[in-house]
């Protein structure tokens, strides 16, 4: 049935209030194929994925499935399961102590005998036939912790497919490899592709352009909640692609050229000495005023116990930090990291970094609310001038800035949370994964805006599992292995490959994960 449409969404609507998220949007998915779903912040992906799982009930539309057709608003979780749709979201949902078994057994239930006792045997032979088919290179036993991260994703994948003999179930993949370093995502990817070329229906949502081209047959694009155009077999460039999201032709989204190191006197902006905390065991690493210096490594490797360590979150085992100069006592809390001048965004920016039931305008405000404090109390109309100001120069799409922060779709939360934290203009801006499920249009002016902090003087880490960005943005690179630094880049050898090697083998240096 390879090239037949198998799914097609038609005329889905959905609307949250005054916000239209999805209007009339079309969407076909051929037998055997991967389907990018692309379109900037906003435009209306999620909520698509989420009426398709059954999460939403839609306005209005149809779901075909097979020769199969339902009304969208009569849809739900238990139809999408038993028409064959599977959905992995970023979070894998996989218990890392676990076996892979367990895992499999956790979501797939438990071979039992009569009298209730676990047939493990049964099971193993059960997940290892999967791993095989999967071509997942591990054994039941092994504990999903010590897996390679492309390998997790993909027993993530064969667990959703585990109760599917035949390969008609139709798989959704939500940004898979948002938070993969450029190898295992090709790992993935090259993985994905196969599933197609055996029969699998695949719908990949991703905001890595270079890896969509790379992957996808097939490309549907979204514009406010509209579908503006489906390639099918098509090999589209990059700059079409942007142009059918933004509705504009804009010129190749070259990275800006890279900025040396500006130079500024003074201290430096951080420095730490054999610093363990987490994973790291023994980090010395110093950061100048003007200068961004990146910081990656698989995983676990101890990017972000680094970051949250220096912003005060938990206090080091041993070793020192200074911050602009000054020893910190290891007693120091956030407050007292902020008084300093440090910002901190950290990965999971929902649940670390927002007030998700406050609004858009209440979360600009929350790191400089002493601005608006006037003697009769606060000046609401400068804040919520202040708050639009902020929206428009980064490009948030939100209702208005009084709608809820919960509202915005995650890569207009990530934007918002970048600019509450820039306006205070920090001396110290440590940043976690800064454009996970950001737009390619937005990515160029996040990193300007970055840029320009730097020339005032402030110094900045960026903790970051994205090669190309790490590479484009940053003056130098270190890679962490083993809770030390294995590697530094900067220069003619701070490119995407040599991150790839200098990450790969680090990892065999170090063997820490295989
Ligand atoms: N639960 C909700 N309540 C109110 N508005 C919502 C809700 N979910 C989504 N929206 C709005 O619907 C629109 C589409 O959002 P959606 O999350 O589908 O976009 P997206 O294309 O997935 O974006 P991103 O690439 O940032 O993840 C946005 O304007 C968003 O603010």
């Amino acid at each position: 049935m390879s090239g037949d449409v198998l799914v097609r969404l038609t005329g889905l609507s959905k609307s949250f209030g005054p916000t239209r998220a999805l209007d009339g949007a079309e969407l076909a998915l051929r037998g055997g194929t991967v389907h990018a779903l692309l379109g900037g912040n906003g435009s209306g992906k999620s909520t698509a994925i989420k009426i398709l799982a059954g999460v939403y009930p839609a306005d209005a539309g149809t779901i075909h499935v097979g020769t199969a057709e339902w009304a969208a608003d009569g849809w739900s979780a238990a139809a999408a399961r038993h028409a064959g749709l599977r959905f992995v979201h970023q979070d894998l949902g996989l218990f890392d102590s676990l076996s892979i078994a367990e895992n499999f057994a956790l979501d797939g239930g438990y071979p039992t005998t009569r009298l209730g006792s676990v047939r493990w045997r049964q099971l193993d032979r059960r997940v290892a036939a999967l791993l095989d088919r999967f071509e997942i290179a591990a054994t039941p036993g092994t504990p999903v912790g010590g897996l390679r991260p492309a390998q997790r994703t993909m027993v993530a994948i064969a667990r959703a497919l585990q109760d599917q003999e035949s390969e008609s179930a139709v798989l959704v993949l939500d940004e898979p490899t948002a938070t993969l370093p450029a190898h295992e995502s090709e790992l993935l990817l090259a993985a994905i592709r196969r599933r197609a070329e055996l029969g699998q229906t695949i719908l990949l949502v991703s905001h890595r352009m270079p890896e969509v081209l790379a992957t996808a047959h097939d490309f549907t694009v979204f514009r406010d909640g509209r579908t503006v155009a489906t390639l099918v077999a098509a090999e589209p460039t990059e700059q079409r692609l942007i142009a059918l999201m933004t509705g504009q032709e804009i010129a190749a989204t070259a990275p800006d050229p890279q900025v040396c190191a500006a130079q500024h006197d003074g201290a430096a902006a951080l420095r730490v000495t054999d610093l363990a905390a987490g994973p790291l065991r023994g980090v010395s690493l110093t950061v100048a005023p003007g200068e961004i210096v990146g910081v990656t490594g698989l995983v676990g490797s101890g990017r972000s116990s680094l970051l949250r360590t220096v912003f005060g979150l938990h206090p080091p085992r041993a070793g020192d930090i200074w911050i602009d100069g000054r020893r910190q006592r290891g007693t120091e809390d956030v407050r007292a990291r902020m008084a300093q001048g440090v910002a901190y965004v950290a990965e999971d920016r929902v649940a670390e970094s927002s007030f998700a039931e406050l609004t858009v305008r209440e979360n600009l405000s929350a790191s400089v609310l002493r601005m608006f404090w006037r003697p009769r109390g606060m000046a609401t109309a400068d804040e919520r001038d202040s708050a639009e100001a902020l929206v428009r120069r980064h490009r948030v799409k939100a209702g208005s800035v009084e709608s809820a922060f919960s509202a915005l779709s995650g890569g207009n939360q990530q934007k918002a949370i970048l600019a509450r934290w820039l306006r205070r203009e920090p001396r110290l801006l440590l940043l976690d994964e800064p454009t996970q499920g950001v737009d390619i249009m937005s990515r160029a002016d996040i990193y300007r805006t970055i840029r320009r902090s730097v020339s005032t003087g402030c110094g900045v880490v960026v903790a970051s599992s994205d090669f190309l960005e790490l590479s484009t943005l940053c003056d130098r690179v270190v890679v962490l292995a083993g809770g030390r630094i294995a590697a530094e880049l900067r220069g003619e050898r701070l490119t995407p490959e040599h991150l790839t090697a200098a990450t790969q083998s680090s990892v065999l240096s170090t063997g820490v994960p295989s």
